[in-house]
């Protein structure tokens, strides 16, 4: 159920015709030359020692990671059925006839194998190369770098980040929690826009995420006071976070987990009596993939006043997508 792990890169990939003189020269030379690419235009030079890796990195590694759930081709079906006409023409262009586009899942599992590094840790490496160290906003544009250019990752991105910092600048949360950390992309986007002296909470269940997580917050200058990383899947960790970690009620919720997990923990945050009056809840992806139940239930529950904040998938501009904004009002 990870949304949409095959979409391409809105930006075109580097044209393989360039690379054929840096693919010859010693991989210990093509790192060394990158260096000087920010800001001039040349982002792509700065990681493009990634190429004689795997050349095919960019097509091929959008997805298809089984744990994560929809797998590539799946996921690429529904985006050229949603495509307009031009998006599909570019589509079609970039990789849809490709021998690469129509094996990404495999090509995928193939680059994990190939260079003996997931998908998320090559990308923290790239972020540890290239981004400033406490400016979580260099960080984050650096993840949206690798994540135009080189391989799609789940992260909330700019656009929808957008709106996710502008509702929190709003609320002014004291108490944050964010449900599916994956790289720590919207837990730095979070914690850079919380005002001084409030809490995030955040929930991972998959260790080799929660390890990415951890170096990019603190990468980012947050520490566990400002930031918690809390790991093991939502559904055991809600109902102890009152005993467990101390927080009596939470003002602002960010869901980016499963989709289908979205309804179950609503309530559980309902049942256990930790939405404070007020609270604001977001929840991504509920245009796509979306999650009619969730929203079905906000909706008409009574407890919450509900709209969607229309916008597109992160890194995919063709593809429609929201975020759905909650209030708390337990039925008053
Ligand atoms: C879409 S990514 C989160 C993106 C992140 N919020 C960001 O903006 O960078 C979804 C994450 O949710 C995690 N996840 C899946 N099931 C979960 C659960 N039950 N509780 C918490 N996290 C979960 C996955 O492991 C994955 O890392």
């Amino acid at each position: 159920e990870e949304k949409n792990t095959a979409l391409h890169p809105t930006s075109s990939p580097p044209s393989r015709k360039a690379a054929p003189s840096r693919e010859k020269e010693p991989i210990s030379e093509q790192r060394a030359a990158p260096t000087s690419g920010w800001g001039e235009g040349r982002e792509w030079d700065a990681c493009a020692w990634e190429r004689p890796v795997l050349p095919v990195l960019p097509a091929a590694l959008g997805g298809g990671n089984k744990r994560e759930g929809i797998k590539a081709r799946g996921v690429r079906g529904s985006s050229r059925a949603r495509l307009g006409t031009r998006g599909h023409t570019e589509h079609n262009q970039r990789w849809g006839t490709t021998p690469a586009a129509r094996n990404l899942p495999q090509l995928s599992r193939f680059g994990d194998r190939l260079s003996g590094v997931p998908r998320e840790q090559r990308a923290f490496q790239y972020v540890l190369t290239h981004a400033i160290p406490g400016d979580p906003h260099h960080i984050l544009h650096t993840f949206d770098q690798w994540s135009y250019r080189c391989e799609h990752l789940s992260c909330v991105g700019p656009l929808k980040g957008k709106i996710v910092e502008r509702l929190l600048c709003e609320r002014a949360p004291r108490t944050v929690l964010e449900l599916g950390t994956y790289c720590g992309y919207g837990t730095v986007l979070m914690a850079a826009a919380m005002p001084a002296g409030a809490h995030l909470y955040t929930v991972e269940p998959n260790p080799r995420h929660a390890s990415v997580a951890e170096k990019v917050i603190r990468l980012a200058g947050f520490d566990e006071q400002k930031v918690e990383l809390i790991v093991g899947p939502s559904e055991e960790v809600i109902p102890q976070l009152r005993a467990r970690h101390g927080l009596h009620n939470v003002d602002f919720v960010f869901m980016d987990h499963w989709k289908r997990c979205y309804l179950r923990d609503l309530k559980l945050l309902e049942e256990h009596g930790l939405l404070a009056d007020r609270a604001t809840v977001l929840a991504d992806n509920v245009v796509f993939p979306g999650a009619p139940h969730f929203l079905q239930y906000a909706k008409t529950c009574g407890k919450y006043r509900c709209r969607v904040h229309r916008a597109s998938l992160e890194y995919c501009r063709a593809i429609p997508d929201g975020i759905a904004e909650l209030c708390y009002t337990g039925g008053r």
